[in-house]
């Protein structure tokens, strides 16, 4: 099976070129597969002939995206409209990485595959949300894959901010307290694609992230005690820690899809996280 990955030099992208098993991996980057390009991206299908393509390619900068509008749904929005439609077209089935920002964050309790979101209340969930709804209409042969606040080999993450802003020049480190969600390794996002792989049938909406919960301040006092790393972290609330984009209160996604379909387990969060510091962080 030959599997296409767009966005393959991001974060995502590189942890599924190493941990996709069993099948041919073709990475492509914006200079081979610029997927605002709808004529080139339709050309490299043509070319590739891929049998699923895993769509990574994103503008990921929630902040940025607050103010680049324009950019955040051309790539977002038009650039998965484009990936869609062209995966319709050569007859590859679209698995198509989405986010927990799609939704508003008001619920309290977790979101599952079957609510409804609404694109939250900041321009890079709403420009995803888009993405989903063109994945949607152009592509039926297809997965979004939702997953959360992820960190991996390289970054950039939450989790590389934490660890570089831990340089000693920090009395202590002010982190909201108010958001809540399932801190995921892009490794094990990896490992559940690789049995989505292996189940051709499946379409829809499955969300593939980590077992358990926390806020930011509970991920970034875990990030620091597993590494060993001695600096002060002080609970704030989003208001006290002001930032472009609103992020949702409630991230939190169940994952019922993979339960009833596939009795897949995601690795909790904790497991997840200090089994990747083990692997990749040297102080
Ligand atoms: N990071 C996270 O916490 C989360 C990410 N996601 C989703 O997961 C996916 C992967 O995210 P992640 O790996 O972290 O993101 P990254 O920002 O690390 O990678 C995105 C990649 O997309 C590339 N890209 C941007 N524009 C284009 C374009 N026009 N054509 C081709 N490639 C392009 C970027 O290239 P360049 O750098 O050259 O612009 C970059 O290599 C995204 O869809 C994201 O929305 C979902 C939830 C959480
Ligand atoms: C750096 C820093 C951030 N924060 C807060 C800001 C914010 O509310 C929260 C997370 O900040 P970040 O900007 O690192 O994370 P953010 O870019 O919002 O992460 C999101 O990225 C996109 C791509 C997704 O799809 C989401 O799932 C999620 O992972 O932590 C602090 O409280 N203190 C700090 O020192």
């Amino acid at each position: 099976m030959k599997v296409l990955i767009t966005g393959a030099d991001g974060m995502l992208g590189r942890t599924l070129q190493h941990e996709l098993q069993g099948v041919e991996v073709i990475p492509t980057n914006h200079k081979t597969a610029d997927i605002t390009d709808a004529a080139a991206f339709d050309r490299c299908l043509a070319l590739h002939k891929p049998d699923v393509v895993i769509h990574c390619a994103a503008m990921t900068a929630v902040d940025k995206c607050e103010t680049e509008i324009d950019q955040a749904y051309r790539i977002n929005a038009v650039g998965t409209e484009n990936v869609a439609s062209a995966c319709y077209r050569h007859g590859a089935k679209l698995i198509a990485i989405s986010t927990d920002y799609v939704f508003e964050g008001d619920s309290p309790v977790p979101y599952t595959e079957f609510d409804a979101p609404t694109g939250g209340h900041c321009v890079y969930g709403q420009s995803k949300w888009a993405a989903e709804q063109a994945v949607r209409t152009h592509c039926p042969n297809h997965i979004i894959a939702r997953v959360s606040w992820l960190y991996g080999p390289g970054g950039p993450s939450f989790l590389d901010k934490m660890l570089s802003l831990a340089d000693g020049t920090r009395e202590v480190l002010k982190v909201v307290n108010d958001q809540r969600g399932n801190p995921t390794s892009t490794i094990a996002v990896a490992q559940a694609l690789n049995e989505l792989l292996r189940h051709p049938e499946l379409v829809g909406t499955y969300h593939l992230t980590c077992e358990g919960e926390a806020t930011w301040y509970d991920f970034a006092c875990r990030i620091f005690e597993l590494a060993h790393v001695n600096q002060k972290v002080i609970p704030c609330t989003s208001e006290e820690f002001r930032s472009p984009a609103k992020r949702p209160a409630n991230s939190r996604l169940a994952k019922k899809k993979l339960e009833y379909t596939l009795n897949y387990k995601m690795p909790s969060w904790d497991t997840a996280l200090a089994d990747y510091l083990t692997r990749f962080y040297t102080k």
